[in-house]
């Protein structure tokens, strides 16, 4: 738990924490809807001039008081894991889509999404890096789950056809093999008829000093 100087232990207990995160939710949610409006806003120039004075604005009230690094991996109150911070799926990070990974029973991962219209890339269509973001995340994730948490390695992506955004997808990723700490993923992005739009394979490494369940 992050405590900023001057906050006193009954601000940082436990329910006014939940409160607070999912002020922080919301406000990161609103920010991806203010983020798809910059990139797909047609007003007059005189209000462009007349919004962005707004927002330097509220860039500045919040950062009145500010952390040194985003909101770091923690258990929430219901013992799932989460990492509010993540740039792939973090709820208080405008950044990430949010993703919310599932695992199964039979230790894979899988997360519905649709990519919005700030991720372009080729005109019309989602940027191929974002793509690789994504796989990577869920990737890392299907090795966590498999009891073999790492870091990236390596990661191959084939872009089989182009992705849309602003339509329902299905990710899923799962483990195929381990080697001592080296461990071996595979994963997808498809359309909800099963087509696959883009696969990745991808090589996980435990760093030494890491337990089962990450660094320690
Ligand atoms: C439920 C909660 C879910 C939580 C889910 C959370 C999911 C998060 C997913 C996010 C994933 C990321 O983006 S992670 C961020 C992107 N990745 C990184 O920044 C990694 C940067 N690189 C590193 O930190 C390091 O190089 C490591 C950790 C990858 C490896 O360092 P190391 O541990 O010192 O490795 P080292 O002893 O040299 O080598 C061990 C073995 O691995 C091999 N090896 C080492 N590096 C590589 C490599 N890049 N590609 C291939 N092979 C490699 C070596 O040849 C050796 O093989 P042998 O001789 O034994 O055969």
């Amino acid at each position: 738990m992050f405590y900023y100087g001057g906050m006193t232990p009954d601000l940082a207990s436990a329910g006014n924490a939940e409160a607070r995160q999912a002020a922080l939710a919301t406000l990161g949610g609103q920010t991806r809807e203010l983020i798809d409006a910059v990139v797909l806003t047609d007003v007059p120039e005189d209000e462009i001039t007349a919004v962005t004075a707004e927002l330097a604005a509220l860039t500045g009230r919040l950062r009145t008081l500010q952390r040194t690094a985003p909101q770091s991996f923690e258990a929430g109150p219901d013992g799932v894991p989460r990492h509010p911070g993540n740039a792939v799926i973090g709820s208080a990070n405008p950044h990430a889509l949010p993703l919310i990974v599932e695992s199964t029973p039979e230790r894979t991962v899988r997360a519905e999404l649709a990519f919005r219209p700030s991720h372009e890339g080729p005109p019309g269509w989602v940027h191929g890096g974002v793509s690789a973001m994504i796989l990577d995340h869920l990737l890392g994730h299907a090795a966590a789950v498999a009891g073999s948490p790492g870091m990236t390695g390596t990661l191959s992506v084939r872009y089989r056809r182009p992705v849309p955004y602003g339509e329902p997808l299905l990710a899923t990723a799962e483990h195929t093999r381990s080697e001592g700490r080296k461990t071996w993923v595979e994963g997808r992005i498809a359309l909800p008829d099963g087509t696959v739009l883009v696969e990745a394979t991808g090589l996980f490494i435990t760093p030494s000093g890491w337990g089962r369940s990450g660094p320690e």
